[in-house]
């Protein structure tokens, strides 16, 4: 008995599994040569028909990609690939999703996004920290809010110097968060004048300065119903002023939508890292978050920060 057959008798069941004759499915053994991605296996044994006479008197095994025999080789890889590393893979791909709304998928890096939890941490923790904000009608978000630069109250609906029911006054926006929104907004800029060959990148999405983040985190049952973003200032919207959103851990189903219509709205994942601006004419688009998507956040992000589950969410405005 040959070692082959010693160590691999045919079975009915490997012939049902595979497909394939145990011939096909284990080849016998012989010179083994590496052809790029193919493989020749060189015999004197002939069993199938594709073996095929060579003029030195061997058979040959076919190993073209028309050949049954024909398997492209993957080496094994020591590393993870990004997609376990990571959970989830990405969804998509930066674009212009409508006039003046465009989305920078995996655009903060991970390393950015630990200072940016690590930071919303620390300033949650501290005065005019993180708290579950109710609406006027009594019921509450199903979120923890915090606001940053000045105070936005969903119960009022008004912008406050301080917090009104603890007098907290807002940390200030940490300058890094604002050097990532001048680049996110450089970046959207550039990728419209690409995607809708446009010049007037400043027409169909104004640049700003926020004096508002407001930072929410959600846990995996969090969501945020259908809602404009209309609360800031006249000038605000007149010019068009985007509001820039930063997400980071768990992926979000976020929707939009021209209509009061959650039924017929487009839908995107916002993932870590992803940023998402509108503004000028989608400036007042319906949006809302239906749902987190559990066990999506980089992994890396949750060794080096302990995130619980859930996401992280900074829109920043300018009042
Ligand atoms: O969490 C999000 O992606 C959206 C947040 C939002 O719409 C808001 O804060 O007004
Ligand atoms: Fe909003």
């Amino acid at each position: 008995m040959s070692l082959q057959n010693k160590h691999h008798q045919p079975s009915e069941w490997s012939r049902r599994f595979s497909g394939r004759s145990y011939e096909e499915e284990y080849p016998p053994l012989g010179a083994i040569t590496s052809l790029g991605r193919k493989m020749r296996i060189e015999t004197s044994t002939p069993s199938s028909e594709n073996y095929f006479d060579h003029e030195d008197g061997t058979k040959k095994l076919d190993f073209s990609e028309d050949s049954p025999y024909f398997e492209p080789f993957t080496p094994f890889d020591i590393c993870f690939s990004r997609k376990n590393y990571f959970n989830v893979e990405g969804t998509g791909h930066s674009s212009v999703l409508r006039p003046g709304m465009v989305v920078l998928k995996r655009y903060i890096n991970v390393r950015d996004q630990i200072q940016i939890v690590k930071t919303c941490q620390e300033l949650g923790k501290g005065p005019g920290g993180f708290y579950q904000p109710g609406y006027k009608s009594g019921a509450k978000l199903r979120l923890q809010m915090m606001c940053l630069g000045l105070n936005w109250d969903p119960e009022t609906r008004e912008y406050e110097e301080l917090r009104s029911f603890d007098g907290c006054e807002p940390p200030a926006i940490p300058g890094k968060f604002l050097r990532l929104v001048q680049r996110a907004i450089q970046d959207a800029h550039a990728l419209i004048e690409k995607d809708l060959i446009a010049n007037n990148v400043e027409e169909i999405l104004p640049a700003m300065s926020p004096d508002i983040c407001i930072v929410s985190f959600y846990n995996t049952r969090g969501r945020l119903g259908l809602h404009q973003d209309r609360d800031e200032t006249n000038y605000s919207f007149q010019k068009g002023l985007p509001v820039i959103s930063f997400s980071v851990g768990d992926s979000a189903e976020f929707l939009y939508s021209d209509e009061r219509d959650s039924e017929n709205a487009e839908k995107i994942v916002l993932e870590s890292g992803d940023v998402l601006i509108f503004g000028s004419e989608s400036r007042l688009v319906f949006h809302c978050v239906s749902r987190i998507i559990p066990n999506s956040a980089p992994v890396l992000l949750l060794e080096r920060t302990c995130l619980r589950p859930g996401r992280l969410n900074l829109t920043f405005r300018e009042y």
